[in-house]
């Protein structure tokens, strides 16, 4: 197998980070991010804390869902027939609305959930801010911080998905994979996770305990597996970024594959830009006479689209601009 680890892994503090980052998001949409400042105890604090809820009895779990679009969800992924492997909470980023699905289950201790869930995401926002400037500075966007607003952006999606109410805050989510015993037996065969997909926003941060199962899909079309590495981060260059760099960054198809003795425990955060925005290349990034290869869309309009596909979906494909027949 490739060197992939060395290939992809940026120290935040290099001073070639940015170039570094927008080679690996050109050739990969993907790379493990090192020496990135967040404090390993919001890691462990947030494990706890999701492990705690993770190992309750499933009927109390239970009372925690349906994810609609916060709360517990167990197997399904999203609504149009996905299923995996898992079990996960999806939860909003913003400190001021508590869902009380986890308030039920967390009736003990709903502040020490909470906060360690809120300590985590303000760190890791502000760690996604800086590396997303780094991207604009090493594809020499104008201005700077014209990825970085859309993600510190109140109204940001890091926030909002659509669900049956409406529009609320999301942009959390904190994934199980328990370990699969029956998997020894069919020895040589995978069980899914987390079905391939790519993610929709601009940028996923991820983070995972030290049990493998992530795998990324390269150009030639190959998986490659992920090793596991739980002081660092994963990130994901999403459809959004694809877009907005007319192509030259890739969104990265990625999967989870579960395990037959570990489990697995992962935290992603999602930064999306507020729904009103338009969807276009940057126009500093675009060479005299380039063409968007993308039809005009608000976020609010990939999202509703999304949203109705199943996971593996080539989501861009309906937002393609199809050369003219003939041409
Ligand atoms: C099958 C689905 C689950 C998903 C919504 C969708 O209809 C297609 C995109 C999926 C995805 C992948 C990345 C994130 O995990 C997620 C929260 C997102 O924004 O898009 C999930 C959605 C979900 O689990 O609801
Ligand atoms: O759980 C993981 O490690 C990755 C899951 C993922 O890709 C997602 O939730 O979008
Ligand atoms: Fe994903």
């Amino acid at each position: 197998m490739l060197g992939v680890s060395t290939l992809y892994m940026v120290n935040l503090r290099d001073p070639e980070a940015k170039n570094l980052i927008v080679k690996a998001c050109e050739e990969y949409g993907f790379f493990k991010l090192v020496n990135h400042g967040v404090p390993m105890e919001f890691f462990t604090n947030l494990e706890t804390e999701a492990l705690r809820f993770f190992n309750l009895p499933q009927s109390d779990k239970d009372k925690a869902g349906p994810p609609d679009p916060f709360g517990y969800g167990c197997k399904m992924i999203g609504s149009n027939g996905d299923m995996g492997w898992v079990e996960y909470l999806l939860l909003n980023t913003n400190p001021q609305i508590t869902s009380h699905k986890t308030h039920t289950v967390f009736r003990e201790n709903p502040e020490i959930f909470r906060s360690a869930v809120n300590e985590y995401i303000q760190a890791v926002k502000r760690m996604a801010f800086e590396v997303v400037e780094l991207v604009a500075d090493g594809l020499e966007i104008e201005p700077k911080d014209a990825l970085s607003r859309l993600l510190r952006d109140d109204k940001s999606d890091s926030c909002f998905r659509l669900g049956s109410t409406g529009t609320c805050n999301l942009g959390f989510r904190l994934n199980h994979y328990p370990p699969c015993p029956e998997l020894q037996a069919l020895s040589g065969r995978n069980l899914i996770g987390f079905g391939e997909h790519t993610d929709p926003q601009i940028i996923s941060v991820l983070r995972s305990n030290n049990t493998s199962g992530l795998q990324i899909c390269l150009k030639d079309k190959t998986w490659v597996s992920v090793p596991p590495d739980q002081t660092s981060f994963f990130i994901n260059v999403g459809d959004a970024l694809q877009v907005m760099t007319n192509g030259r960054l890739r969104s990265v198809r990625h999967r989870v594959l579960a395990d037959s003795v570990s489990s697995r425990l992962s935290m992603i955060y999602f930064g999306g830009p507020p729904l009103g925005e338009k969807i276009v290349p940057l126009p500093s990034l675009m060479a005299e006479g380039e063409e968007s290869l993308y039809k005009e869309f608000t976020w609010l309009e990939y999202k509703t689209s999304a949203y109705k596909s199943r996971l593996s979906d080539y989501r861009l494909g309906l937002f393609e601009k199809k050369p003219a027949a003939g041409l």
